[in-house]
């Protein structure tokens, strides 16, 4: 069967009735997005996925957020409430994983302690500078500066750099309980290599990866890097929504059947998380579709993504914990684990970001809404409870 673009000409009663309705515009969603022709395979499985899509509601993030995380118990000792490790960092962007790590820091306060930071230097000089700013910025973080990028290494040397960053990685992987990738990580083609091998190891090892900033550019090239991988959730800001369409569904971004598409595009890549940020944050899994609409701020100052990559990595790395103990079940909906660390972590970003913009309006910096973290958390989850 073919659906025609036409409905131009004898535009009847019964058709202007019919392009007011949630089906033509489906329809028309296809057509913009697949040629036209429903024998078309994507297009099929775009009609498979919106009989299972169902209508996407708001999440109910406070109560999600409420459930998930832990109490503050005096019997646990630290790195039990889990470990975190960013994998981010170039010459040009040292603040982007650091705003990542000390998120996920803050976040769980004094339970979770170790931070690895991986963020590659040009020289000695380089490393440190880069090292000391990141300590500096704060001395609870543990930093592996370790990545290279191609114009620090000869062609020769490439093999055995890489070999050693992996191995490096290699001996902490098990720990992780979630890895951030690409916080400031830049687009350097050897760098990327690494981080590759980096992304390969984690799926080997079953551990969550939330992927961000030049993590996504790397991924949207190398699907196959996350494709099929149920502990993979991707962070798209609008440019990076906007790639990662074009690559895997082939059409442009279609605002009006966001959440259409968007559950499409997660089923595409194998049922990954894909949290869409915006105006109201959208996630899904390609089987369902929630968003966050929380009230945020107005500022769009650069750095509150790379805050809310370490918020979901701790959030999903606290659901994985609750979900795998002996007596572990979470009675919430919805029930996959990356999908309610996302909820979490966006109604968290989300609550902290309008508390700073009510104190600093106008100036306020990532660094204003990373001090709201805690009180966020509070306000919605009390440590006394
Ligand atoms: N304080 C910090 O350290 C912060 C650092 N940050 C870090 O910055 C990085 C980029 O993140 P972002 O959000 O600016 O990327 P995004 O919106 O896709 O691009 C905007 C435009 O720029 C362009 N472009 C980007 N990179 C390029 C490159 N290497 N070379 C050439 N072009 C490039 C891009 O072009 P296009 O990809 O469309 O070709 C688009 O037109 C990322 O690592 C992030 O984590 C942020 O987290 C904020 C705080
Ligand atoms: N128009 C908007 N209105 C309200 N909140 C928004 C809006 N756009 C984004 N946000 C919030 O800001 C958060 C970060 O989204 P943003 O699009 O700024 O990411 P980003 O570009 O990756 O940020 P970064 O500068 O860290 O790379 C999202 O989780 C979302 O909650
Ligand atoms: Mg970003």
């Amino acid at each position: 069967m073919v659906i025609k673009h036409g409905m131009n000409s004898g535009f009847s009663g019964r058709n202007y009735m019919l392009a007011s309705s949630a089906v033509f515009r489906r329809q028309q969603f296809l057509i913009r997005s697949l040629g036209g022709y429903t024998d078309h395979p994507l297009q099929k499985r775009m009609q498979e996925v919106k009989s299972i899509g169902g209508p996407s509601v708001e999440a109910d993030a406070e109560n999600i957020l409420r459930a998930i995380t832990p109490t503050l118990d005096p019997s646990r000792h630290k790195g039990q409430a889990g470990k975190i490790a960013v994998i981010g960092g170039c010459r040009e962007y040292t603040g982007a994983p650091y705003f990542a790590a000390i998120s996920a820091l803050k976040i769980v306060s004094s339970l979770l302690r170790l931070i690895y930071i991986w963020c590659r230097f040009v020289s000695c000089f380089l490393y440190k500078r880069c090292c000391s700013s990141h300590k500096s910025y704060s001395p609870e973080l543990i930093v592996h500066p370790i990545l290279e990028e191609s114009y620090s290494v000869r062609d020769e040397d490439k093999r055995l750099i890489s070999g050693k960053v992996l191995a490096e990685v290699h001996k902490w992987m098990e720990r992780f309980d979630c890895l951030v990738v690409g916080p400031g990580l830049g687009r350097d083609p050897f760098l990327l290599d690494c981080v590759m091998e980096i992304l390969k190891l984690a799926r080997q090892s079953n551990v969550p990866i939330v992927v961000d900033g030049d993590g996504l550019f790397l991924v949207t090239n190398s699907l196959d890097l996350v494709s099929g991988y149920p502990l993979a959730v991707l962070t798209p800001n609008v440019n990076e929504y906007k790639r990662l369409v074009q690559k895997v569904l082939g059409c442009e971004v279609n605002d009006e059947d966001a959440h259409e598409q968007l559950l499409f595009l997660a089923k595409q890549i194998g049922g990954v998380t894909i949290l869409r940020k915006g105006k109201s944050d959208l996630i899904s899994d390609g089987d369902t579709v929630k968003s966050v609409s929380i009230y945020g701020s107005p500022r769009r100052c650069g750095g509150q993504g790379d805050i809310l990559s370490g918020s979901v990595a701790v959030f999903v790395s606290w659901v994985r914990r609750l979900i795998l103990a002996p007596d572990g079940d979470l009675n919430i909906s919805p029930r996959n684990p990356t999908v309610l660390g996302c909820i979490a972590g966006s109604a968290l970003l989300r609550k902290a970001a309008s508390i700073a913009f009510k104190d600093k309006k106008r100036s306020t910096l990532t660094g204003d809404i990373i001090e709201c973290l805690g009180r966020s958390l509070e306000d919605i989850c009390p440590a006394s409870r």
